[in-house]
């Protein structure tokens, strides 16, 4: 099991936002994503999510490369970003059935839907609707997605994001199973979840001279077309 990256470079809006990026997660590892505000983790994560056309360089997953079988490398990977994907009106226990049952039927569905009930604390709030439960309570309700799939890599932004110092431990013991499973985890962070196997990558913006592009040149190539979405 492994993900290779290589080369990888990224243009939104007319801008080279970073390139040149590579490193490579074996089964069990775990990297860290670091850098400045701006510097391209959230857009390095959807990249690899399969969320944004990857600009320059490959990823390959499992031997399935992003742009020739971008399904089967989206089929191997759970991404959780800043927003929780949650749907407010359904209930905690609502939300997460919908969820498992992209991913299984019936009543492996709902074996997953319980597990992760427990395994994520949220058992007490399974009946209260999404939007009443308090930040910290949606994120633990957004990662528990995680345990809804058997994807072998978790992509995962800034996930401790409104998470107190216990859910913060619960979070990096969940990921220390899924690394210990023999899976792999990618993470923007920007603190130290004291997990074993992991490698910091750092992400620099291009801003050097020269790093920009020729916008002109490449304005077919950028995906946006400069609309700041
Ligand atoms: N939709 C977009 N179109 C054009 N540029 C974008 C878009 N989204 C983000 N950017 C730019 O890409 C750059 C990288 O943003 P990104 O969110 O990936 O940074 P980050 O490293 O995750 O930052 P932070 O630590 O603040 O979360 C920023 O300069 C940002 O303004």
């Amino acid at each position: 099991m492994s993900l290779l990256v290589s080369d990888l470079g990224c243009l939104r809006g007319g801008r080279m936002i970073f390139s040149g990026l590579s490193f490579e997660v074996a089964a069990g590892e775990l990297t860290v994503l670091r850098g400045p505000n701006g510097a391209g983790k959230s857009t390095c994560l959807r990249m690899l999510a399969g969320l944004i056309p990857v600009t320059d360089g490959t990823v390959t997953l499992n031997g399935a490369s992003l742009g020739a079988d971008h399904d089967a490398v989206q089929e191997q990977t759970s991404y959780a970003g800043h927003l929780d994907a949650i749907k407010p009106q359904m209930s905690v226990a609502e939300n997460l059935r919908f969820w498992a049952r992209i991913d299984a039927d019936g009543p492996q569905a709902d074996a997953r839907l319980a597990d992760a009930l427990d395994l994520w604390h949220l058992a007490p709030l399974a009946d209260r609707p999404a939007f009443a439960c308090s930040a910290g309570q949606k994120r633990r309700l957004g990662l528990a997605r995680l345990s809804l799939s058997d994807r072998p890599l978790w992509l995962l932004d800034e996930p401790t994001v409104a998470l107190d110092r216990d859910a913060v431990a619960l979070f990096a013991r969940i990921v220390q199973a899924h690394l210990d499973a023999g899976r792999m985890a990618v993470i923007a962070t920007h603190i130290d979840l004291g997990i074993k196997a992991a490698r910091d990558v750092q992400i620099r913006p291009a801003t050097a001279p020269g790093a920009a592009p020729d916008t002109a040149a490449n304005a077919d190539r950028d995906p946006f077309g400069g609309d700041w979405t």
